[in-house]
């Protein structure tokens, strides 16, 4: 029979605890731990108890109120697709801005103050002229007080509706903060791409959260997109864009833990499932998607650039952020944004969530010059000029022929 002496039972229990040791030491000094962890109490934890230490936080709260935020906004934004007044104004700036912009300014916000009260807020709208045109400000209070999701305990985390008119417009206004380099600053931008919007094309919910800068947290929610991640872009690109059934995605992601897709819904959050770009073996074979207002981005700059590339394939033209949720799904390959204006500086709100999303989904963005998005710098991205979005492995190769034709101006 086989035995153990005295002296092997020590060795053995002594090679046990040094196995122990290493294979501990591995995971907590991995970069990825924090990330594992954070998987395995996704698997085992329910979503609430987990926790948000500032030390090894997995941003699992925030992701779940930024989503289920987008998407209750999105339910009063669809509403106002299918109406034909849709409270139009006209900003300082000669943009336009709806009831839709401002409901869903006003419902997000007043989430991210119920889970989050300390966080500084960047939104694109402002109430002044709610607080002076009393009859619109009325109409959004009749739609924002019936906003709400389907799952009572989803609406219970977002804190429940907004109490009255006059909290409403508070709300709104809460999306003042200047921004900048230091802690926690939400990037909102209710309704991007109004004037898709307006029109009947692609437009987007879009929510981030920089922590010193860093985007930690990306959410687009694309009512007019479909579900499916493999389904053309064509056909989703220009006007007479609908919401009909198949259609609606929820984008989001976290640093450091991927990108992912699900059905934009109307109660509880859908099954998400991950998304990746797609390779691109060949670039002449790419598609490149751009914004359809001409004076957004220089489309005759970006066809020249496409034509270096050997591209041949027309562009796809399409509103909003939902350029950055296509390419980060592999529906497209690159997305371009080559400034018309010297003068024009982007805005934080157009572009933080778009960033995160397609950075976790294999993708580079940077600025014309190759530079990363700076988000610190206040309400403005006024240290960057551009936008070229790509699959890592192409990014290098797009950005030279970027340099190329804007050089050569
Ligand atoms: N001159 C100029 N240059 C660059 N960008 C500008 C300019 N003017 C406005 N904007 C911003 O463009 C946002 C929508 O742009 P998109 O390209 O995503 O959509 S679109 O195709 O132009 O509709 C749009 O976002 P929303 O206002 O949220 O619709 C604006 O913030
Ligand atoms: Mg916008
Ligand atoms: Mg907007
Ligand atoms: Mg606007």
């Amino acid at each position: 029979m086989f035995t153990l002496s005295k002296n092997s039972c020590l060795s053995t229990t002594l090679l046990v605890s040094l196995f122990v040791l290493a294979i501990s030491l591995f995971f907590t000094t991995s970069p990825t731990f924090p990330h594992r962890l954070s998987l395995l109490a996704r698997q085992f934890l329910p979503i609430r108890s987990i926790s948000t230490s500032p030390t090894m936080t997995t941003y699992a709260k925030e992701l779940r109120v930024a989503e289920l935020a987008v998407q209750r906004a999105t339910l009063l934004t669809k509403y106002v697709f299918h109406e034909k007044a849709k409270g139009t104004l006209s900003k300082d700036d000669a943009s336009p801005v709806t009831i839709g912009d401002f409901g869903a300014q006003a419902l997000i916000i007043q989430a991210i103050r119920k889970n989050f009260p300390q966080d500084e807020i960047v939104g694109e709208e402002e109430a002044a002229t709610l607080r002076e045109n009393k009859e619109l400000s009325s109409k959004i209070w009749t739609l924002v007080k019936e906003a709400r999701l389907s799952d009572a305990t989803a609406e219970e985390e977002l804190g429940g509706p907004i109490p009255s008119e006059e909290d409403m417009l508070s709300a709104i206004d809460a999306g003042n903060s200047a921004g900048g380099a230091k802690g926690r600053v939400w990037a909102l931008d209710p309704i991007d791409g109004t004037k898709g919007f307006l029109r009947g094309g692609q437009y987007a919910v879009c929510l981030a959260l920089m922590v010193d800068e860093d985007v930690k947290v990306g959410v687009l929610g694309c009512p007019n997109l479909p579900v499916d991640d493999s389904a053309s872009l064509d056909a989703h690109s220009g006007e007479n864009q609908t919401d009909a059934e198949g259609k609606g995605v929820l984008f989001g992601a976290v640093q450091g833990q991927g990108a992912t897709s699900r059905p934009l819904g109307i109660g509880a959050l859908g099954k998400s499932q991950p998304i990746h770009m797609k390779e691109v073996s060949s670039i002449a074979d790419a598609t490149f998607c751009e914004s359809v207002e001409a004076a957004h981005s220089s489309h005759s700059d970006q066809s020249q650039i496409a034509q270096k590339l050997g591209i041949t394939k027309p562009s796809v033209r399409m509103d909003s952020q939902a350029k950055y949720g296509s390419i980060a799904r592999g529906a497209g390959d690159l997305y371009l944004r080559l400034p018309v204006r010297k003068d024009y500086q982007e805005k934080i709100w157009d572009h933080a969530a778009g960033d995160l999303i397609v950075r976790e989904a294999g993708g580079e963005v940077t600025d014309a010059q190759g530079k990363r998005l700076d988000f610190g710098k206040g309400r403005t991205l006024r240290n960057n000029k551009g936008v070229v979005a790509a699959p890592r492995g192409v990014h290098a190769q797009v950005l030279e022929a970027v340099k190329s034709v804007l050089g050569s101006k």
